[in-house]
């Protein structure tokens, strides 16, 4: 057993690594930043009072980016830090008291606004910029001089005289004018618009295409000079004298010699920031003489010269109008509070996160009343709080959806699980799309060439609906599929107030995007729907084309429901699409009789099972809210069209057939059985060799595995249980992907290591971490991440941490280096 201490250190340690992860690597932090150092300070309290666990890797140790694999990695010169926060007056006298014990003489400060970007570190030799590299990791960062050379703002060549080489480091800024209108450019395009402003710039740093970085309006705010030879005394004289040479030092900063004047400056600019072009998140107060600044030097993670004092988020209050549910990938429940619009830190809000039923319960949030909203740091606003005082004298509580919004199945709540799901794996358009989504992801199948959009596209048009349809597409059925997108109405217009008519299907349905008028050409022609596939037209080339796309994905639906009657494929999928059900519901009837002359209440009424209900919200939409409806059919004209085109469609075929080749372990993986992630795959695979086997455990084999538990063998169950999996697992395996693991693999495969726990630490030579971790798991043995009495074997490597080493002792643990163990093997 861990000391409980220990296990909780480590679990703080991983969160804090994730959300670092997400928030520098993936532009896409997923809590506020003061949870975020809420969490961190916790981490670091505990580290302090446990020094017996800690751990250089640790968050509180090392700056929190990395560099990523797409540009060169430069070593810093001189390291990059990151900043001690603060968030009260008694933080920066308690900052005070600990320089003034290191320091002699009198200190000035200076106070700047702390720019909320990404920070960067430029080059400058013989007064031209030569190089700019993020700050990465501290000690080295992706060289990302091409894009940075784009920003306007910045000189490229200096005007004047300065110190010949020099570093000077900034902060790129996306300002909020620029933002905004890249977002609006977005949404009339219809394009999810970007979380907020650090994000964006961030993430254009890293862009591959510096011509696309160059449409970006970016700026570069100055902070801080780094020289050789001591040309400057104090910070605040070498930032003035960059700014007469055309760097872009803001005015607003101030020198200062007190800790009250500090405060007068942070209280000033935590009403005044709003007025600012762009965000800031805080103050930097920084000793001024750089003298000093030596003296005091730094701490693993930050300068002890300076400080952050960050600003408490903003509220405001709103007029909550309405609430409305999203359905996640994993049919996770979403509420989503749609608000009066308001500014809030510079950004307009119109929706907030309601997280789940029991926050709305718990602040008994209406439909109608004044809500409280805060940006917690930079992500989605949240509602905080009702201002009881203004609640309508006929308010009502909030009931909670029952049913999903995509599907209408009965929504559900396991038991200690604070959302709700809805329980239609299978039939759910969210989840269809995306457990396909999963499939084709990098590290499941990997198809090159197929994305989100594409196969949101794919799936819609009706051309797939689950992973296996994949490998029968083919490019002619794919090439010019195009679906046009816009915010409410999916596809069906009715014009004949609810009448479902030839010619509305044909336009309803979405296929290739025929426009009204050609439906209706069309439809004159014909008696049933199914007639276009052989009724002769004369048209224009253009027109003769969509019909040539409408006739090949309709028919190929055509074919595919028509193998089954309504029953069995209601059974076997546990839905209908509309587009199946008139197909179904109309095959075989007489011609003459004006098939699709069905009221819309009719069709619904006829099946209770037509679930995806993605066609007839818009229908939903028209009944109850004709205005809204008309509006938003006005909008169409400016819809925005997803195709497929030669290359595409060539890139895809060709993904698809390359993912055949892709090994076993990364296939089960795709499969997405719940809870087993890419590192279960990988255990189960080398555990059972190949799918028959492993569907072939019972509960008790499964659990035997090593670190296999309880939650992944029902799962596994579950899963092969299911008759959709049978019936989808038989085609793949149809298809020739890889169920079993390949011969290469078996060969390399040996028992040497069974019974063995090996902890990896530090940096080695020959192979790298993650190969050493490779090899002990190919030889049966186990990769243990702490060191514990179940430890047999420590490979140590360089820079094998005190502490590590002190425990293995004191455990009497071998450490063997890292030749060693490859004798081993
Ligand atoms: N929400 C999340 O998941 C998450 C995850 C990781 C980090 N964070 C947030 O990021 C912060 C840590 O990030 P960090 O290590 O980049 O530190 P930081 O942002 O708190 O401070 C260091 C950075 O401030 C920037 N800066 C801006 N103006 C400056 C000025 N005038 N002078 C000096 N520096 C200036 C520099 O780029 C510097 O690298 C945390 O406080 C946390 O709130 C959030
Ligand atoms: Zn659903």
């Amino acid at each position: 057993m861990k000391h409980p201490i220990q296990q909780k250190i480590e679990n703080l340690r991983d969160t804090l690594h994730k959300h670092n992860y997400e928030y520098y690597v993936l532009d896409n932090a997923t809590i506020s930043d003061y949870d975020f150092d809420m969490l961190l300070k916790e981490l670091q309290a505990l580290e302090e009072a446990h020094p017996e666990f800690a751990d250089e890797n640790s968050p509180t140790q090392k700056v929190g980016g990395a560099v990523t694999k797409n540009f060169e990695t430069v070593v810093h010169k001189n390291r990059m830090y990151s900043l001690d926060n603060s968030y009260s007056k008694e933080d920066l006298l308690d900052w005070e008291k600990r320089i003034s014990k290191i320091i002699e003489g009198e200190i000035t400060y200076t106070c700047e606004l702390k720019y909320d970007g990404a920070s960067i570190n430029l080059t400058y030799e013989n007064g031209v910029l030569v190089k700019a590299v993020t700050r990465g990791d501290g000690v080295q960062g992706d060289d990302v001089t091409a894009n940075v050379k784009t920003i306007k703002s910045l000189p490229l060549k200096l005007q004047g005289d300065f110190v010949d080489n020099f570093e000077i480091r900034g902060e790129i800024i996306l300002p909020l004018d620029g933002f905004n209108q890249m977002n609006l450019a977005r949404e009339e395009a219809g394009e999810e618009i970007y979380k907020n402003p650090r994000n964006t710039a961030s993430g254009s740093l890293k862009l591959q295409n510096s011509a696309e970085v160059a449409k970006r309006p970016l700026d570069c705010l100055l902070y801080q000079v780094l020289t050789y030879n001591n040309e400057f005394t104090s910070h605040a004289q070498a930032l003035e004298k960059a700014r007469t040479v055309g760097f872009k030092v803001p005015e607003t900063i101030k020198v200062v010699s007190s800790i009250d004047e500090v405060v007068a400056f942070v209280e000033y600019w935590d009403k005044a920031r709003f007025d600012l072009p762009y965000e800031t998140d805080g103050i930097v107060i920084k000793v001024n003489n750089i003298r000093q600044q030596e003296e005091l030097g730094y701490t693993a993670k930050s300068p002890r010269w300076a400080i952050a004092y960050k600003f408490k988020a903003e509220q405001v209050s709103t007029q909550l109008l309405q609430i409305t549910y999203q359905v996640g990938r994993t049919g996770a429940i979403t509420p989503v509070a749609n608000l009066e619009p308001v500014q809030l830190a510079g950004t307009t809000v119109k929706r907030a996160s309601l997280h789940n039923a029991d926050q709305i319960a718990l602040h008994d949030i209406r439909i109608g009343d004044e809500v409280y909203v805060e940006k917690g740091g930079e992500i989605i606003p949240k509602i905080v709080g009702v201002d009881l005082t203004q609640r309508p004298a006929d308010s009502l509580p909030t009931l909670y959806a029952t049913h999903c919004p995509e599907c209408n199945t009965p929504l559900v709540r396991k038991e200690g699980d604070a959302k709700h799901y809805c329980p239609n794996e299978y039939g759910c358009k969210p989840q269809v799309s995306g457990r396909i989504q999963h499939f084709i992801s990098r590290k499941a199948m990997d198809v090159d060439g197929l994305g989100g959009e594409t196969v949101d596209l794919l799936c819609d048009v009706g051309l797939i609906e689950n992973y296996a349809d994949l490998y029968a597409l083919t490019y002619d059925t794919i090439l010019n599929v195009e679906k046009a997108y816009d915010s409410e109405v999916s596809g069906l217009v009715y014009q004949n107030k609810l009448q479902i008519t030839i010619e509305n299907a044909i336009f309803g349905l979405g296929y290739a995007n025929v426009s009204k008028r050609l439906a209706s050409l069309l439809a004159s022609k014909i008696e049933a729907i199914q007639d276009l596939l052989h009724t002769e037209y004369t048209l224009e080339p253009k027109d003769a084309e969509v019909l040539g796309k409408f006739k090949r994905i309709f028919k190929h639906r055509y074919e595919i429901v028509l193998k089954q009657n309504l029953s069995e494929f209601v059974a076997l999928k546990g839905y209908v699409s509309l587009s199946d059900f008139l197909i179904l519901k109309f095959n075989g009837k007489e011609k003459g009789a004006n098939l699709f002359d069905t009221s819309f209440d009719e069709l619904l009424n006829a099946s209770k099972q037509i679930k995806y209900v993605d066609e007839l919200k818009s229908i939903a939409v028209f009944e109850d809210k004709y205005e809204k409806f008309n509006e938003t059919i006005s909008k169409i004209a400016n819809r925005r069209v997803v195709g497929i085109r030669e290359t595409g469609a060539k890139n895809i075929i060709a993904g698809i057939k390359a993912s055949k080749q892709i090994p076993f372990e990364k296939v089960l993986y795709a499969l997405g059985i719940r809870f087993v992630g890419e590192t279960v795959a990988k255990k189960l695979a080398n555990a059972f060799k190949n799918l028959d086997a492993l569907f072939a455990a019972d509960f008790d084999t499964l659990i035997a595995v090593d670190e296999i538990g309880d939650r992944i063998a029902e799962s596994i169950i579950a899963f092969k249980n299911e008759p959709l999996n049978q019936v989808l697992i038989a085609r793949l395996k149809e298809y020739g992907l890889q169920f079993s693991l390949s011969e290469e693999v078996l060969q390399n495969q040996t028992d040497t290591l069974s019974g063995k726990t090996f902890v990896v630490s530090g940096v080695f030579h020959k192979v790298s971490r993650n190969e050493l971790k490779k090899l002990i798991e190919d030889n049966s043995g186990k990769v243990s991440s702490s060191i514990s009495k179940k430890t047999d074997y420590i490979i140590a490597g360089d820079n094998m941490g005190p502490a590590k080493l002190q425990k293995a002792t004191d455990l009497g643990i071998t450490i063997i280096s890292e030749d060693d163990f490859l004798e081993m093997v």
